[in-house]
């Protein structure tokens, strides 16, 4: 491959991508659980400073398998991941975090036992002196949890968790935030506070990744998304432009919505 198909190729790759040094670049991962089976076959990904990017696609797609190994939590057998340059592939998710990449995992995401406060010490055992500095800048961006400080996490509803965990996830103050799903099991109104909170958390300087079920939610909100398919790369552009593609609208999106609207129309409603 010359050096100019090459570059061809990884612009469709990353369509929509800025140019510069890229804050964390994931390269032709493979990757997977068991011996033997590959869940991502070829999977790529780049996040400049200050983006919010997507990853959206079908169930089982291998979405958040993508996610789990850009934080060391599964084995990436070939392909390279680097933070700032630096390669990081395979390393352990407590050295990412000192490096300054956060996650939030879909569940599980709180120790149900400990008040919100000690959820939040718990994001910073690595450096306890952070809580200090730390705790009312995070309190900022999720002012319920102030008022509630020494309840028990475990007693909170699923959106109050989730904020628990975005909370716990910053207080390291890192410059890439990892999402998996922050919208899965909430009600409607809840999901749109998810969005818009994870808009302001990446208006406030962090750059983020966010896996989403709710596709259009997240395009919506998204600088650019990346299409996954059967464990790689299907399409990839700024978030409007995806929800516009006839070809994304049909296979990943839906047409349910012009579906309903076009039989109301027809009926006179
Ligand atoms: N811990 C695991 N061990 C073995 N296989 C797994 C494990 N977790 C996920 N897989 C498999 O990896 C594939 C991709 O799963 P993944 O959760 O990454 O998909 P996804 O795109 O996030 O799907 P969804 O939108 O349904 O959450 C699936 O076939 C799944 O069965």
């Amino acid at each position: 491959m010359t050096p100019e198909s090459q570059t061809a190729t990884l612009a469709e790759v990353h369509r929509g991508a800025p140019s510069g040094e890229p804050l964390l670049f994931a390269d032709d991962l493979v990757a997977g659980y068991l011996p033997g089976v590959n869940i991502l076959q070829s999977c790529s990904l780049v996040l400049h400073p200050g983006e919010l990017v997507g990853i959206i696609g079908p169930n089982g797609a291998g979405k958040s398998t993508l996610l789990k190994s850009l934080f060391g939590l599964v084995n990436i057998r070939s392909g390279t991941l680097t933070l700032k340059g630096e390669e990081i592939t395979n390393m352990r998710a407590d050295a990412l975090v000192r490096r300054g990449v956060g996650f939030v995992p879909q569940t599980n995401n709180v120790f149900p036992s400990l008040t919100i406060e000690e959820n939040l010490q718990m994001g910073v055992f690595q450096t306890p002196k952070q809580y200090a500095e730390r705790v009312e800048a995070v309190i900022d961006l999720f002012p319920e949890l102030g008022k509630r400080r020494k309840q028990r996490a475990g007693a909170l509803s699923g959106g109050e968790r989730q904020m628990v965990a975005m909370a716990r996830a910053l207080m390291p103050e890192p410059s890439v935030l990892l999402l998996d799903e922050p919208s899965a099991g909430l009600s409607p109104v809840r999901q749109d506070e998810a969005f818009l909170r994870t808009r302001r958390i990446n208006k406030a300087g962090v750059s983020v990744v966010i896996v989403e079920q709710n596709a259009r939610r997240a395009l919506q909100i998204c600088d650019r998304a990346y299409v996954l398919d059967q464990g790689t790369n299907a399409y990839s552009g700024p978030g409007r432009d995806l929800m516009s593609d006839p070809k994304v609208i049909e296979l990943y999106l839906g047409t349910l919505a012009a579906d309903v609207e076009a039989a109301e129309e027809d009926h006179g409603a």
